[in-house]
């Protein structure tokens, strides 16, 4: 249930000053519910001060029973807006796109009451789509919820991409990208995607993994250190904390 104890940070590999906090969870339940209260605890702590909260979320294959959970939260989600961290050029009916993922899992139980902004919308261009998305995401939001690929890539920022240094230095909290050639991206080489700047107005960040693949990524990144290298490490750019939510 939602009162499920707090997870406790431990990673022998952190340094003391690290830009992250590491929650290591037993197993995949606690690492569920553990993300889950966390997420609900800034949505709560926005409510409680402003007219509405916002939540940007991730897609993938990892989320699916954080936002299970996090639906059943007692929160006043009519007051909250949900938005995407990243898509691929697909329509929300399409059972591929973050949207699906996002409707079919957070929209639901307590959560149903929530407004969902998807980043495609039938009859409408990249183009068209990524304006859109940029006139409503100037805005404080409560947290971004982030994944990571065994490539390093977060959000759909894929190492080696050919436009990343444009990407890395955009002002425009959403951009189109063009991933062709980043493996990584599979079949959906054509998204939008969440930047740097964009991911500055969220005040609170969680990267949610699973397997030791991915701890073992996660190390390696940090250990490099080169962003372009390894995507995920522009989580940590900024004054927010990263909190990293992992189960073996
Ligand atoms: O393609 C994407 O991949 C990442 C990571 O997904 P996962 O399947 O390895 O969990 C995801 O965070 C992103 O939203 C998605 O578009």
């Amino acid at each position: 249930m939602l009162d499920d104890p707090t997870p406790v940070p431990h990673d022998p590999a952190q340094p003391a000053a690290a830009p992250y906090r590491w929650h290591e969870h037993r197993n995949a339940d606690a690492w569920t519910w553990a993300s889950a209260v966390a997420i609900a605890a800034e949505l709560r702590r926005d409510l409680a001060r402003r007219p509405r909260a916002r939540l940007l979320l991730s897609g993938g294959t990892t989320p699916a029973p954080v936002y299970r959970a996090l639906a059943r939260a007692p929160l006043d989600w009519a007051r909250v807006d949900v938005a995407l961290v990243d898509e691929r050029w697909l329509q929300p009916s399409d059972p591929d796109s973050n949207a699906w993922l996002v409707r079919s899992n957070l929209l639901r139980d307590n959560a149903a009451m929530s407004r969902f902004e998807s980043l495609t919308r039938p009859g409408h261009g990249m183009e068209e789509a990524v304006a859109f998305a940029n006139a409503h995401a100037r805005q404080h939001a409560s947290a971004a919820v982030l994944g990571m690929g065994e490539d390093g890539h977060t959000a759909s920022l894929f190492p080696g991409m050919a436009a990343l240094d444009r990407v890395l230095a955009s002002r425009q909290p959403y951009v189109a990208i063009d991933a062709g050639g980043s493996p990584g991206a599979r079949q959906w080489s054509k998204r939008i995607s969440l930047t740097p700047a964009g991911l500055a107005f969220a005040q609170s960040r969680f990267l949610l993994i699973q397997g030791k693949a991915k701890r073992d990524v996660f190390r390696q990144a940090m250990a490099d250190g080169d962003a372009k290298r390894w995507p995920v490490l522009l989580a940590m750019q900024g004054e927010v904390p990263l909190d990293v939510h992992w189960c073996p």
